[in-house]
């Protein structure tokens, strides 16, 4: 019996640059949250060596890396690493989300594969075991392992509960041009954020926009310095009718938008039919998944 995961796209609503360790990584704060853009990983028992077959319409971008460098098969060689478990099976990623994008579609990936393969192979694998295998994949993986909404310490490994958000809907736009986050961590100045503060919940879409316009994503300048075309999609996210906020997540070059509802954020989108720019942009409008 074949199985499956959703690997949903990492929003970063907010992210504050606090510091940096020793080892040059970045210390952040950052209000995460998973809209409903995904990625969806596949499992099909066989007596084979596990295998990865990439699908979906970014499936040729990764295409020409080695299949076992994907964070899909790195994950599953950790989750395995000193069980007594055979590594069977096929893998069939479909990658709906852009590549290198500032929304953790690797990190995604990779922590769904986790939660699949756990259950495949039947590991029963403590949360604790799989936060710190999820850490070594990367800073953005424990996050995506529950994929719920929380504010993410650290460089990524302390999380904790989110604010209660209120319904709201969200457009996300790709330019289509990979941006490095290294490249972009390097380019920022050296200067550091206080962390931010937040309410226990917010009563709606309007005051939660209100109160991030407040903060700030840390990383948008400099990834707009390396790759321009930020500046012209945040521009034409601002002046779609009903937008509450537009910002950059993560490292870039991904855009998200912040309306009411999931109505109004594809209503949104259909405006941008009429936008000859925005024949080669990834646009997804939705909603948030809590
Ligand atoms: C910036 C963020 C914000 O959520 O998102 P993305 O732009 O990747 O979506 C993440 O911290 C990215 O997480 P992830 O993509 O997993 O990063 P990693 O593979 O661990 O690290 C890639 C590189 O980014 C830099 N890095 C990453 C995380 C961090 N807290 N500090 C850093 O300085 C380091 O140069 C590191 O070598
Ligand atoms: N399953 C995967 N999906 C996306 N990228 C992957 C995957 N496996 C390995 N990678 C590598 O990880 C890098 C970061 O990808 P991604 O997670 O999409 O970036 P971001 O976190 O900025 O959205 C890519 O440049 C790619 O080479």
């Amino acid at each position: 019996m074949s199985l499956s995961e959703t690997a949903h796209a990492k929003i970063n609503l907010t992210l504050h640059v606090t510091g940096r360790r020793a080892d040059g990584y970045h210390i952040l704060d950052s209000l995460v949250v998973f809209p409903d853009a995904a990625d969806t990983l596949s499992y099909v028992p066989s007596g084979s060596p596990l295998s990865l077959e990439l699908t979906g319409r970014f499936g040729q971008t990764l295409a020409g890396e080695a299949s076992d460098d994907n964070l899909v098969m790195r994950a599953a060689r950790l989750l395995a690493d000193g069980r007594d478990v055979e590594q069977t099976g096929r893998l069939i990623l479909e990658k709906n989300l852009p590549v290198a994008s500032g929304i953790g579609g690797g990190s995604a990936d990779a922590a769904a594969t986790l939660r699949l393969l756990d259950r495949a192979w039947e590991l029963n694998t403590p949360t604790e075991r799989l936060h710190s295998i999820a850490t070594r994949l990367g800073a953005d993986v424990p996050v995506c392992l529950a994929q719920k909404p929380a504010l993410m310490g650290g460089i990524g490994e302390q999380l904790a509960p989110a604010p209660i958000l209120p319904q709201c809907g969200m457009i996300l736009i790709n330019c289509g041009e990979p941006v490095s986050t290294p490249a972009v961590f390097r380019a920022r100045t050296s200067t550091f954020s206080s962390a931010a503060t937040f309410p226990a919940a917010w009563p709606d879409a309007r005051a939660m926009a209100t109160d991030l316009s407040h903060l700030t994503n840390d990383l948008e300048a400099p990834a707009c310095e390396i790759c321009p075309a930020i500046r012209t999609v945040l521009t034409t996210i601002a002046a779609l009718p009903g937008c509450l906020l537009s910002r950059m997540s993560g490292s870039g070059a991904t855009c998200f938008g912040l309306f009411v509802s999931a109505e109004a954020a594809r209503a949104a989108k259909d405006r941008l039919g009429s936008n000859p720019a925005a024949e080669s942009w990834w646009i997804h409008a939705g909603s948030l998944s809590f």
